[in-house]
């Protein structure tokens, strides 16, 4: 469990009454621990995995991007939610996301995923679909190059989800000065300035920004 924001009683209580994760997203999380080891802490909790269902199912995007599949928990969840649109996903690891095209194939929604290898400053450059909904989880020192590619193509309306905005709560403490710690810092004063979109910072898991562009 992530929410160590939260006392470990109420994340517990928390845990408890939020809908689980499905058998295969169980053994997608118990074979990305098996072989990525301490990476596997990349990978999104649970309860972020539900919000995300329920939000692509609210949103219901035509054109859906993640930044930053890992192997593949994030995307199966926003996958899930979409009805009738396509999820189109960015990654550097060939190794890492060979596990997520297995896991798409075994969840069914293979068919509604395109994933894109590189570099995803240079590959969402020339990505020219207009956006309804992103999730923004890869490397922290980069996310204002996202936010600035997806919010350009984003429509009216459209929300953009950025991962680990908290940093376990560090960014609110100026004694820390760790580099991803700056770089999220500089990230979150970077998108509450811009008078582009609205914005909301939600204390689940290691925090999650909302931002829909008006
Ligand atoms: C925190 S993990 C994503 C976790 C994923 N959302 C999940 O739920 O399992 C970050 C991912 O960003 C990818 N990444 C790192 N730097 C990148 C870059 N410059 N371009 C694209 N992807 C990158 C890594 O390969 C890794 O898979």
């Amino acid at each position: 469990m992530k929410a160590d924001l939260l006392s470990p009683a109420v994340a517990r209580y928390v845990y408890e009454h939020s809908t689980k994760p499905d058998p295969l997203l169980e053994r997608l999380a118990r074979e990305t621990m098996e072989v990525t080891g301490d990476s596997a802490g990349m990978q999104i909790s649970p309860d972020q995995g539900t919000f995300l269902t329920m939000i692509t199912q609210i949103m219901a995007p035509q054109v859906a991007v993640e930044v930053g599949t890992f192997t593949g928990y994030s995307s199966i969840c926003i996958a899930r939610g979409l009805r009738g649109g396509r999820l189109h996903c960015f990654d550097v690891s060939e190794k890492w996301t060979s596990i997520a095209r297995r896991y798409w194939a075994e969840a069914g929604v293979a068919d509604r995923v395109t994933l894109t290898l590189g570099p995803a400053l240079d590959t969402l450059a020339g990505f020219d679909q207009t956006v309804d909904l992103a999730f923004v989880d890869a490397d922290k020192g980069n996310y204002p190059g996202y936010y600035e590619l997806l919010i350009e193509r984003m429509r009216p309306g459209g929300l953009l989800i950025a991962d680990n905005t908290l940093r376990r709560g560090h960014v609110a403490d100026p004694s820390r000065d760790e580099p991803t710690t700056v770089e999220i810092r500089r990230f979150n004063d970077l998108v509450i300035e811009d008078p582009r979109v609205s914005v909301l910072m939600l204390p689940v898991a290691d925090g999650m920004t909302l931002v829909t562009k008006h």
